[in-house]
């Protein structure tokens, strides 16, 4: 900062010695020394500048993707029914990717330009406060504009943001659904949906081009206002020996100075109001808090829990779709360590009775006890500890089956080799495992890709049996599975239920023959409930007319195969 008042002296020297040479060395040896020592200072300071905002704006930027992702986990399952899941991705990579920026590089650069224009403009008064007032006159104007740049800035951040959002929502959904549009033949189509939000996206950036550009025109000018300024006010200052060639030669490089740090500070308030645009979805989602807790609450003593499950005059509707109820007053018993099999019409409603004691939603009204105590008071970690679920197609992550296995221990990292061996034996899943050349170690692709729908299963049920619940919620698979794949399924299956409270949507008839009591679910409420001889017994009754559809309708499957 002193060295254009350094130079300032130099050139003065330089103008005052006259022929003295050796006064002139030897002034301006000791000045070029002082500069010397200015600038090593200032080149220090400036590699310790960048390292320092670097590595604490890196950290600033890992800490808000945790807190993001955290946020957005720690939400009620309704929240990701209403929220896209290519919105959040968004929100988690390109989001936090401007609001990094705008903080790291950006807000270095921008402290920089800071502290180089106040210290510029205190030099400027220093050396001449007449010349520097009559300069700064052009400050007031400039920030009004840099006002409603800012403002109009802001918003067009954040339009982008939203839109590319939706870009990536619809990439994400082909892309995890590749199977279907390649079945359809449709990605001519839906590559130019993309472009079409890509295309929004740009006439955004356009938008943004030309206020940008007006800005920096607007800003580049005033700047050589303010030189213009200096030459003609300093020029007659020095003309009338109010002013002396040095001084007037520090105030012209100050005049730069502070010239080029507005240059700085204009992109780095660009920069910012694109971060605040960015960041404003962002807030919300670290602010939000979820409906109902993850971790608080009731827990009761593990090894005292039976299992005796209880719906009491339960009435639901989705809360996307409250229009449309899903049960009203349901009442259901299912008595510890039975087995209670759930059958009905397509869409009766029969997953959201798991989701429900899953306690992924509430009911609207009335209760579902577990051992007499009402849901809503169980901590509900401890709750979704003491369940355990295998549904029709079970979810994989990208990792190696050992892992997968594991996933479903309340601690897998204290998880032995033995124990994931056992409970894969127990699932009938060891033997193809250890057929994969890898093993246990074998990575099954995105979503699981790699197995058949059978070893899937298999593998699910060996996650849940690990878990041990007291509590079983099976979703059994639809979709036939070759003979040898489902007996092994079965057997499966029978193992895992053995001694645990069972309710399981059953698709097989010998679920339904062997479970406890099966109940039927239809207009909102359970329809009939009983033991399965019973229930069919009852010619009326709806369970006897949807096994005589299902018999009707495997008949017709044969004949088809045939
Ligand atoms: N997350 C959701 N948001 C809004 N509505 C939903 C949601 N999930 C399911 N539904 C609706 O709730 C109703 C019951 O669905 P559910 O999946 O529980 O029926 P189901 O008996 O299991 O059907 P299926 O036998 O076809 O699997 C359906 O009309 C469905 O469209």
């Amino acid at each position: 900062m002193s060295a254009p008042f350094l130079l300032g002296k130099v050139i003065d020297t330089i103008y005052t010695s006259g022929t003295d040479t050796e006064i002139m060395t030897a002034s301006l040896t000791s000045l070029c020394i002082m500069l010397t020592g200015v600038f090593l200072c200032g080149g220090a300071a400036n590699a310790a500048r960048v390292y320092l905002m670097q590595t604490s704006g890196q950290k600033i930027v890992r800490n808000l993707r945790a807190s993001v992702f955290s946020s957005i986990l720690r939400q009620e399952v309704a929240f990701f029914d209403r929220t896209r899941t290519g919105e959040l991705i968004n929100r988690l990579s390109a989001d936090t990717a401007v609001v990094g920026r705008s903080i790291t590089d950006n807000l270095s650069d921008g402290l920089r330009a800071v502290a180089q224009a106040v210290a510029g403009v205190s030099m400027m008064f220093y050396v001449s406060p007449s010349l520097a007032s009559f300069v700064l006159l052009i400050v007031p104007p400039m920030a009004g504009i840099a006002i409603v740049y800012g403002r109009y800035l802001r918003s067009i951040s954040k339009n982008t943001q939203d839109t590319l959002a939706q870009a990536t929502q619809l990439a994400e959904e082909r892309i995890s659904n590749m199977r279907t549009v390649r079945a359809f033949g449709k990605e001519l189509s839906e590559v130019n949906k993309y472009i079409q939000k890509t295309d929004q996206v740009f006439s955004l950036a356009k938008k943004e081009a030309v206020i940008r550009a007006g800005f920096f025109g607007v800003t580049g000018l005033s700047g050589n206002i303010m030189i213009l300024s200096v030459l003609y006010k300093g020029g007659l200052l020095m003309a009338s020996q109010h002013m002396s060639v040095g001084e007037l030669s520090s105030f012209l490089m100050y005049t730069f100075w502070v010239g080029i740090s507005i240059a700085g500070l204009s992109s780095f308030y660009s920069e910012l109001m694109k971060g605040f645009g960015a960041g404003t979805r962002l807030w919300e989602l670290l602010d939000r808090k979820p409906e109902f807790p993850l971790n608080e609450g009731l827990v009761l003593p593990s090894d005292q829990l039976k299992g005796q499950l209880e719906f009491h005059d339960v009435s639901f509707a989705y809360p996307t779709r409250k229009e449309a109820p899903i049960f009203q007053n349901l009442s259901l018993l299912v008595p510890a360590g039975t087995i209670m099999a759930v059958v009905g019409p397509s869409g009766s409603g029969k997953s959201t009775l798991v989701s429900l004691l899953l306690r992924l939603y509430d009911p609207d009204a009335g209760f579902i006890t577990i051992d007499g105590h009402d849901i809503r008071d169980l901590n509900p970690y401890w709750l979704r500890s003491q369940i355990g679920t295998v549904s029709q197609e079970p979810v994989l992550f990208s990792c190696s089956i050992k892992d997968n296995i594991a996933y479903g221990a309340e601690d897998p990292d204290t998880v032995t080799t033995e124990d994931i061996y056992r409970a894969a034996r127990v699932a009938n899943a060891y033997n193809f495992i250890q057929g994969f050349p890898k093993g246990f170690d074998t990575v099954v692709g995105e979503k699981g890709v790699l197995l058949s729908g059978g070893q899937k299963q298999r593998i699910a049920i060996a996650r849940a049996l690990l878990k041990n619940p007291k509590i079983l919620l099976l979703d059994e698979a639809t979709s036939a599975l070759d003979a040898e794949n489902e007996l092994l399924v079965q057997e499966a299956l029978e193992r895992l239920m053995d001694g645990r409270t069972v309710v399981v949507i059953a698709h097989r008839l010998s679920t339904i023959q062997s479970a406890n009591a099966v109940a039927v679910l239809d207009q909102q409420h359970v329809a009939e409930c009983g033991q399965h001889a019973e229930l069919l017994g009852n010619r009326q009754g709806l369970f006897r007319k949807l096994m005589e559809k299902q018999a009707f309708l495997q008949e017709e499957q044969k004949q088809a195969l045939r």
